[in-house]
C-alpha cells in the first residue's frame, strides 16, 4: 500500500483560521438532476494555501469553480447556500461578477495564454478594469506581475513574443502573472500543475509558497505530495461531500473519518 513520505514531503506547520476570507455554508450544487454537491460548508483563511483533495467527481472542481462563479457560466448549474467573500454574500443579485473574478482569480488545469504577446497577456486585465493611467504605469503593472509570478528574468528581453510559444511551465506562470496583474485577493487554482514536468512542477509550488504570504490560495490537487508540500489546510471531499477539514499536518497524520484514511493510504482514489 502507498504510503506518503510526509518528512520528505515536508508538511507544512498548521495555522488556525484566525480570520477567514471565504466563508461556505451549505452550499449544494446540481448539473440538471445531479446532485454533485452536498451541504458544503468550510471557512477559508488568508493568507493561506487550502487544498481540495479527494478521488476524481467527488466536486473539487465543481466547489472551487463556486468561489468565483464560475459554474454560471454552465445553464445546467444550479447553486444553493451561502458564500461570502469578506462578509459579503458573493451571490447577491447586486454584486458585479466581473468585479468578483477581478478579486477572485482563477488558475487552470492547462496553461491557456491568450493568442497574444507575453506583455499582451499580463496588460489585458489591468486595462480593462482600469488599473493604469499610463502606458508607464501599465508597463510597471506587467513587470511587477512578471516578476512576483518569477518569470520576468526570463522573458524581460521577448516581452513583444508570443505568449503561447513559451514552455509550459512558462505558460503556468504567465498565466499566474495574468491573475496577479489585476491585485485579486483570492487565487483559486485547479490542478495547475497536472500539465507539467516535474522541475516545473517543482517551480510552481515554490511559487505558491511565496504568493500565500500576500493572497488566499486555493488550490484543487490530485497529489497528495502536493497538498502536503503547498498547503497549511486540508479538505477531503467524497462523493460530493467535504468529509474531514483541517490542518494538512492534522488530516495526513491523524485523519478522523475512515473514508480519509483509506484515501490517503492509497486505498482507494
Ligand atoms: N458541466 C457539468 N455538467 C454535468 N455534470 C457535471 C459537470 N461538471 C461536473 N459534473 C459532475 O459533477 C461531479 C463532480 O465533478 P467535478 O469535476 O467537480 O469533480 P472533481 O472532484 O473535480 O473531479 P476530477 O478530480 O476528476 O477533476 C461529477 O459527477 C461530474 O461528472
Amino acid at each position: 500500500m502507498p504510503q506518503i513520505d510526509l518528512a520528505g514531503a515536508g508538511v507544512q506547520p498548521a495555522t488556525a483560521v484566525a480570520k477567514p476570507k471565504v466563508v461556505a455554508r451549505d452550499v449544494n450544487v446540481h448539473y440538471g438532476e445531479k446532485h454533485a454537491l452536498h451541504n458544503v460548508s468550510i471557512d477559508i483563511p488568508e493568507q493561506a494555501v487550502t487544498a481540495f483533495i479527494g478521488p476524481s467527481g467527488c466536486g473539487k472542481s465543481t466547489f472551487l469553480r463556486c468561489i468565483n462563479r464560475m459554474n454560471d457560466t454552465i445553464a445546467s448549474c444550479r447553486v444553493t447556500g451561502r458564500i461570502e467573500l469578506d462578509g459579503e454574500d458573493i451571490y447577491d443579485r447586486s454584486l458585479d461578477v466581473v468585479q468578483l473574478r477581478a478579486r477572485v482569480g482563477m488558475v487552470f488545469q492547462k496553461p491557456n495564454p491568450f493568442p497574444k504577446s507575453i506583455y499582451e497577456n499580463v496588460a489585458y486585465g489591468p486595462r480593462i478594469h482600469g488599473l493604469a493611467q499610463s502606458k508607464a504605469e501599465l508597463d510597471e503593472i506587467v513587470e511587477r506581475s512578471l516578476k512576483r509570478a518569477s518569470l520576468f528574468e526570463e522573458v524581460k528581453d521577448r516581452l513583444d513574443a508570443p505568449g503561447t510559444g513559451l514552455s509550459g511551465g512558462q505558460q503556468q506562470r504567465l498565466c499566474i502573472a495574468r491573475a496577479i496583474a489585476v491585485s485579486p485577493e483570492v487565487i483559486l487554482m485547479d490542478e495547475p500543475c497536472s500539465a507539467l514536468d516535474p522541475i516545473a512542477t517543482a517551480r510552481i509550488e515554490e511559487l505558491i509558497d511565496e504568493l500565500r504570504e500576500n493572497y488566499t490560495i486555493v488550490i484543487v490537487t490530485h497529489s497528495m505530495q502536493q497538498a502536503a508540500r503547498v498547503s497549511q489546510r486540508t479538505a477531503f471531499f467524497h462523493l460530493g461531500k467535504l468529509v474531514e477539514q483541517g490542518p494538512t499536518e492534522h488530516i495526513f497524520t491523524t485523519p478522523e473519518d475512515k473514508r480519509t484514511q483509506d484515501y490517503i493510504t492509497g486505498r482507494f482514489g
